[in-house]
């Protein structure tokens, strides 16, 4: 256990130096899995000290964006490699922290690592084209700015990793960052920027700032100063980012809720679609933007599909995340898993059945922690309040359908278009898959959750912005393009 962490306040770090907030009031982040173990504290900070990191940031970003793409990418290869040094350390604070297992956070804080390097090198690759004029005599080009100052705000399912792939892309072409991580895991948020400390990037060019989202928030989206916004969250906070950046004309990129389908086809591999159903639906406990929740099958294997699904989900162990042989762990905080609990009543008033789990765990290993069951809903429709709304938890609601256009038609028919997944051996179902399912991220033969940071991410209707994140796509948010014409 990362017994150092214990009782420790983590500050803010704002203009290259840990600072203290003029509040003097902290909060305790604590363990999902035991609510006695303290993790650390967090500082309830102030708008004053947004603005100080945002001035810090302003005048740092006047040399940063100067420097070669290289020199930018050299202090991203340095934090990679001191996070690497420190994966062990800083996996086992998420785990703490959040309450997913070990592995996973170990996972997470690998991807966190590889992001960084592949951010690193785009320090080093083309940013513009050359463009026919047609003035013969003139050359046209393309060139990439930085936007400036740019406000990252994100959420505590994945401390690490998106707090990362916003931070790298953002330094790399040149921007300078204020980060404010979700309050819930400001801890492990605060060990990453131990380490773009420990790398040695100019005062100023990173900072952090925790506190509530509902202060902190609009000091960061309602100052003139900060250029850009990116965000993932919650649909409400994501709407009202939106509109306050829109209003003073700057630029943002939302990243929020999914309510991801999966898709079993009649001719369909169904061991391999249970075993992606339960990776994708309870991986993480459920915390995830690209989690299965809705799994539409077809009448004919609607039956073998549900049995084998109950079958393997009884194998699954909860309990505390740094334990051996725990494969799942508890939902992220108290309030996340009464979220989760009332959806699981909603279900049952709604008149779905509840075909496994659905209840708080308790018992010695699980009353100092907010487990909740996996749990698996038969009989729904597509007009349950659990088959439309995110819940963000271990639960999957079971549809049942009599051909593909049915099971296409009830997969669009949400307000989110994250990610979705179709299970079968048939080209055409495929092919149809592919042209209408209204996600951003479809995928065959495989779980709805699973990114790669070296392709585009993100969201139809509801889910997002309508931008993308990550890979190359991550180059549009963070810069604009200049045209240049030279006679
Ligand atoms: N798309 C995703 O990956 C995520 C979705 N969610 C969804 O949101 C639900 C609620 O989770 P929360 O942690 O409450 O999400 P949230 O949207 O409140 O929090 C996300 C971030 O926004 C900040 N924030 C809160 N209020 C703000 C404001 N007025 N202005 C600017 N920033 C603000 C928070 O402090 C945090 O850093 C979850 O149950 C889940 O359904 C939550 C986390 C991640
Ligand atoms: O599935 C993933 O790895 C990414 C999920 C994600 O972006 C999120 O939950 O916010």
């Amino acid at each position: 256990m990362a017994v150092e962490t214990k009782n420790k306040t983590f500050k803010n770090y704002i203009n290259g130096s840990w600072s203290e907030s003029l509040s003097g009031n902290v909060q305790k982040s604590i363990n999902p899995a035991n609510y006695d173990d303290v993790v650390g504290y967090v500082q309830m900070s102030t708008k004053e000290e947004v603005d100080q990191a945002v001035a810090a940031a302003k005048e740092a970003q006047k040399a940063w964006r100067k420097l070669a793409g290289s020199e930018r990418g050299a202090y991203l290869y340095k934090a990679a490699d001191i996070l690497e040094k420190r994966l062990d350390e800083v996996a086992e604070a998420m785990t703490r922290e959040m309450g997913k297992t070990l592995p996973e956070a170990k996972g997470e804080t690998a991807r966190g690592v590889a992001i960084l390097r592949y951010y690193a090198g785009e320090g080093m690759r083309k940013v513009g084209d050359v463009i026919p004029s047609t003035d013969s005599k003139a050359l046209m080009f393309t060139s990439r700015v930085p936007l400036g100052v740019v406000g990252v705000i994100t959420p505590w399912n994945f401390p690490v990793a998106i707090p990362i792939w916003k931070m790298a892309p953002a330094l790399i072409y040149g921007n300078s960052v204020v980060l404010k991580p979700a309050q819930e895991t400001a801890v492990t948020a605060a060990k990453v920027i131990e380490c773009f400390e420990e790398a040695g990037f100019p005062a100023g060019v990173v900072n952090f700032v925790t506190g509530s989202g509902s202060v902190i928030g609009p000091a960061i989206t309602d100052n003139p100063d900060v250029s850009g916004i990116t965000f993932t969250g919650s649909n409400g906070v994501g709407k009202g980012i939106g509109q306050a950046a829109l209003s003073r004309g700057a630029k943002y990129q939302l990243e929020m809720g999914g309510k991801n389908p999966v898709i079993v086809a009649a001719d369909a591999d169904l061991d391999l679609a249970v075993e992606a159903t339960i990776s994708g639906a309870f991986r993480s406990t459920g915390q995830k933007c690209t989690a299965t929740s809705r799994v539409i099958i077809e009448a004919s294997v609607y039956e073998t599909f549900k049995e084998k699904l109950v079958e393997k989900t009884k194998e699954i162990t909860v309990g505390n995340g740094l334990q051996d042989g725990i494969w799942m762990g508890p939902s992220a905080s108290e309030g996340q898993l009464n979220t989760v609990l009332s959806y699981i009543e909603k279900g049952k008033e709604e008149g779905a059945r509840l075909l496994f789990g659905g209840n708080r765990l308790t018992g010695a290993e699980y009353d100092k922690g907010f487990y909740v069951e996996p749990t698996i809903f038969d009989n729904v429709t597509s007009d349950m309040t659990i088959a439309q709304e995110e819940i963000f938890g271990p639960v999957i609601a079971l549809i049942q359908v009599n051909s593909m256009e049915d099971a296409l038609a009830l997969a669009n028919d949400v307000q989110y278009g994250l990610s979705a997944s179709i299970f079968t051996t048939n080209i055409s179902n495929m092919l149809s898959f592919i042209e209408d399912m209204e996600a951003g991220l479809v995928r065959i033969n495989a779980e709805s959750a699973g990114v790669e940071l070296q392709a585009p991410f993100g969201g139809m209707k509801q889910s997002s912005s309508h931008s993308r994140e990550q890979g190359e796509a991550a180059k549009e948010f963070f810069t604009s393009i200049k045209t240049v014409f030279v006679k």
